[in-house]
């Protein structure tokens, strides 16, 4: 496999994430059937499909949300699979919900921290309570999430309450969030989900730069296409839960399936 860096052909690597043949079932349902994914080092991937297509049940096993009913989850070919949500942070992996989840009674720069301290686990918390590097750990949790605030331009407004932030701003602040996790690989679920389409224009310039800047790989689920289109270099799409496609974004775009998949969604919709 070849992976994409600073637009150049990289010979293969270890893949930072890579899904195995993952499937889930809730009850008689399954979500997910047979999905595998690799994301390697500076890769920005999409993952498109109609609603209920199991985007956000793949995100949720690629995250440690949900354990799948089969299948493995591997960073840099260490097992994941089975594990709790904070070892897969550890373990580099963040991510962004499609329903934002911030402490909205604590301020933006707590916000972030609580990602970076998500990152470095309890036993480095507990460390926190009275010994002499308390301070300074507590110094570099702040440094950290104020670097993260920085980069999704939210510096100024560090000491406003996160629930007083405006919607496109709090979606930011989940993004820096994530990123004072110091991830590998960085999950975003509908990014874009309920902005204006100059929010979701600047957010487009916001996703570009940051994977420009840390260099850090991405997987975007997102309704937008061409906020998908415009971003990513290799797209991926669901329907049913299975994946039908896999491609760059011009291939994406002419695939049959992906199209029918698209159209049956609407006509369904049309006659419901
Ligand atoms: N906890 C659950 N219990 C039962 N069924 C579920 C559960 N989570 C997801 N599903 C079902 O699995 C399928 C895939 O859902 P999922 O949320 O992953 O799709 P999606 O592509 O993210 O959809 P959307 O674009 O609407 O967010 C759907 O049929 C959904 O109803």
């Amino acid at each position: 496999m070849i992976f994409l860096i600073g637009g150049c052909l990289q010979p293969s690597a270890t893949p930072l994430l890579e899904g195995r043949s993952l499937t889930r079932r809730f009850g008689g349902v399954t979500a997910l059937t047979d999905y595998s994914v690799t994301v390697g080092p500076g890769e920005l991937l999409g993952l498109i499909g109609p609603n209920g297509a199991g985007k956000t049940t793949a995100f949720n096993l690629l995250t440690g949300v949900l354990k799948p009913t089969d299948g493995q989850v591997l960073s840099e070919g260490v097992q994941l699979t089975g594990k709790k949500p904070e070892e897969y942070a550890r373990a580099g992996i963040a991510r962004t919900f499609q329903n934002i989840r911030l402490f909205p009674e604590l301020s933006v720069l707590e916000n972030a921290a609580a990602g970076c301290a998500m990152r470095r686990g309890p036993g480095w918390l507990a460390t926190m309570a009275g010994l002499p590097s308390a301070a300074r750990a507590e110094n570099d949790i702040h440094e950290i999430a104020a670097r993260q605030l920085a980069e999704v331009g939210l510096a100024d407004i560090a000491d406003h309450k996160a629930g007083s932030l405006p919607y496109g701003h709090q979606r930011k602040l989940e993004i820096a969030r994530a990123l004072a996790t110091e991830p590998k690989v960085l999950l975003l679920d509908e990014p874009a989900a309920g902005m204006n389409p100059s929010e979701t224009a600047a957010l487009v310039d916001m996703i570009a730069g940051l994977h420009e800047r840390l260099k850090i790989s991405i997987i975007l689920v997102e309704h937008d296409m061409r906020l998908v289109m415009r971003l990513c270099q290799r797209i991926q799409v669901l329907d049913r839960g299975k994946l039908i496609a896999e491609g760059a974004p011009a291939d994406i775009r002419a695939n049959e399936a992906v199209v029918t998949a698209y159209l049956g969604t609407r006509r369904e919709r049309a006659h419901a």
